[in-house]
């Protein structure tokens, strides 16, 4: 399988370029940094940096990061490693405002800025080409900065070049209503958990996007086949899965990517293990039919499984 030249989605006000598949270093890796808290922050973790390394040879150049995952300097060091010329990649980097759900403070708790200038200099990069406020959820005793004040920052961020492009992760339609009133610039990305059985993350949200040219980025995109995250082996998607992947001789895995590119979402997916890194690209050398992505989309739609933020969406 050769894929010679990634896919990508133009984003509507930019027009800049972004490939069409992410390799994401949170999730597990943050994971694994983060069992031991004290030293997360500053340690390089050699593991981290040899899956990224893997994950760039593979050939993924549109790389997912956030300062709270502690990977920063692991992504940095695989990036300066791989000496691929920075205009050839595409770096997303998120604003940790702390996290109410597990009551953390924020690493940046003057705002973005403070971590724009932090990631920059251990990236040793002059900008980032896409950098998110990676929740909604605001809170004083974690953060100095409101949802307002913090976009403010991004914009002046944006004006100044250090960031060529600016969005949200995880922001509902009524998260996005308040962005608006005050935003000068509109976020050109949303970052969301989507997929098969999470076909909105929040009421409404893929339309919402869809009519404000709010590019979507799909992350858990891999879901449908981890039996980890589906604690039934009999959930309604399996058998045409199976059979999909038959058809087109492609990993299960795949289908599940290839339906959220299809559907045009980018999704954002990682693994630790180079050989999976290279399949995910198959999902460039078919394409479902139509009927095969409504059946999917259907049958989908019946079951549901959340992995993140359940205790904040689901109220
Ligand atoms: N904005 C946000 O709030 C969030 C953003 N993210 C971003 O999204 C990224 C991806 O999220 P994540 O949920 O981990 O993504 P996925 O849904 O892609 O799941 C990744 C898991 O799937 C396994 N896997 C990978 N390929 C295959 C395969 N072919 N068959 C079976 N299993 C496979 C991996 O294990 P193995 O290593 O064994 O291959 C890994 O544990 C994160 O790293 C982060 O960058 C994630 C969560 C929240
Ligand atoms: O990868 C991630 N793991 C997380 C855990 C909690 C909140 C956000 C995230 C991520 O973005």
């Amino acid at each position: 399988m050769t894929v010679q030249k990634i896919p990508t989605f133009k984003l509507a006000y930019t027009n800049y370029e972004v490939p069409a598949i992410g390799f994401g270093s949170g999730s597990k890796h943050r994971l694994k940094k983060w069992e031991n808290p004290e030293t997360a922050a500053f340690r390089v973790d050699q593991d981290i940096v040899k899956v990224i390394s893997d994950a760039i040879n593979a050939g993924f150049n549109h790389l997912d990061g956030a300062e709270t995952y502690t990977t920063r300097a692991e992504l940095a060091q695989a990036v300066k490693d791989s000496c691929i010329p920075r205009d050839q990649l595409f770096i997303t980097d998120k604003y940790d405002q702390g996290w109410a759900n597990f009551k953390r403070a924020s690493t940046s708790p003057s705002g973005p800025r403070e971590s724009i200038l932090k990631g920059l200099k251990i990236f040793n990069m002059d900008y980032y080409d896409l950098f998110l406020i990676h929740s909604p959820f605001f809170d004083s005793d974690l953060v100095d900065v409101t949802l307002e004040e913090a976009w403010k920052q991004l914009e002046e961020c944006y004006e100044q070049g250090l960031v060529k492009n600016i969005g949200v992760s995880n922001f509902d339609v009524e998260n996005l209503e308040k962005l608006m009133k005050f935003a000068k610039y509109k976020p050109q990305v949303n970052q969301i958990e989507y997929h098969l059985y999470l076909q909105n993350q929040t009421d409404g949200i893929n339309d919402y996007c869809r009519e404000n040219n709010i590019q979507l980025e799909a992350y858990c995109p891999l879901t449908p086949v981890l039996e980890n995250r589906i604690n039934d082996e009999n959930h309604p998607l399996k058998l045409i899965i199976e059979k999909l992947s038959k058809k087109y001789n492609v990993e299960k895995s795949s289908i599940s990517l290839r339906w959220i590119y299809q559907s045009g979402v980018i999704p954002i997916t990682t693994s630790a293990n180079a050989e999976r890194m290279k399949q995910a690209f198959e999902i460039f050398t078919f394409e479902l039919t139509n009927e095969e992505f409504e059946d999917l989309k259907k049958i989908g739609a019946s079951y549901k499984v959340r992995a993140y933020f359940s205790e904040l969406f689901e109220k």
